[in-house]
């Protein structure tokens, strides 16, 4: 599938119009629902496939966010053979009590990985409790950017950042 392709077969399968709250509290007028490309099997190998292509050489692990970062982190884990670390929005409060599942012994260079990149909030978080739990994180590669500041929040933690589709891009093709 050619990128255009992809962000065509995006845009069907997950635009929505109408008014959504997103997780910054702004109001939107239209959503990027990626569960409804996550769950097509089609559009999930496309567009870890991309993905693939903005990981940095050095890379030890895919740190995928809930909800949406997992099954793309899980795609690109089962394309390149990288582990896959799962991280929560807060620590389990029973069993393991993990903030950051899965994943294994080795170098502690963590990609990561998250689906719509808005104000960056929730993934500036992730970095930092990332990196207090000792791995280092450096880079982050996501599936959509709406282009309203999250890059530059990112850039700012020192991180670099890649993203399959900016919004311009995706209403372009
Ligand atoms: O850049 P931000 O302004 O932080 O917004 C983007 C965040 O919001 C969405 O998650 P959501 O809260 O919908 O959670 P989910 O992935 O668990 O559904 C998205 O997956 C990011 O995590």
């Amino acid at each position: 599938m050619t990128k255009a392709e992809l962000a065509k077969q995006i845009r069907t399968v997950s635009y929505l119009t109408g008014e959504f709250t997103l997780r910054s509290g702004n109001i939107s007028n239209f959503y990027w629902d990626k569960y409804r490309f996550e769950s097509n099997p089609t559009l999930l190998t496309a567009i870890a496939e991309e993905m693939a292509t903005l990981l940095p050489s050095e890379c030890d692990g895919l740190a995928g966010l809930e909800l949406g970062g997992i099954p793309l982190a899980t795609a690109l884990s089962l394309q390149t053979g990288l582990p896959c670390f799962y991280v929560r929005k807060e620590a389990k409060t029973y069993g393991t009590c993990n903030l950051i599942e899965g994943g294994t012994k080795g170098g502690s260079q963590l990609v990561v990985i998250e689906d719509v990149i808005t104000t960056a909030g929730q993934v500036c978080t992730s970095i930092e409790q990332i990196r207090a739990a000792g791995y280092t994180a450096e880079h982050v590669v996501a599936a959509i950017d709406r282009q309203a500041g999250g890059a530059a929040k990112i850039n700012a933690l020192g991180c670099s950042f890649a993203s399959v589709f900016t919004l311009e891009e995706l209403e372009g093709f």
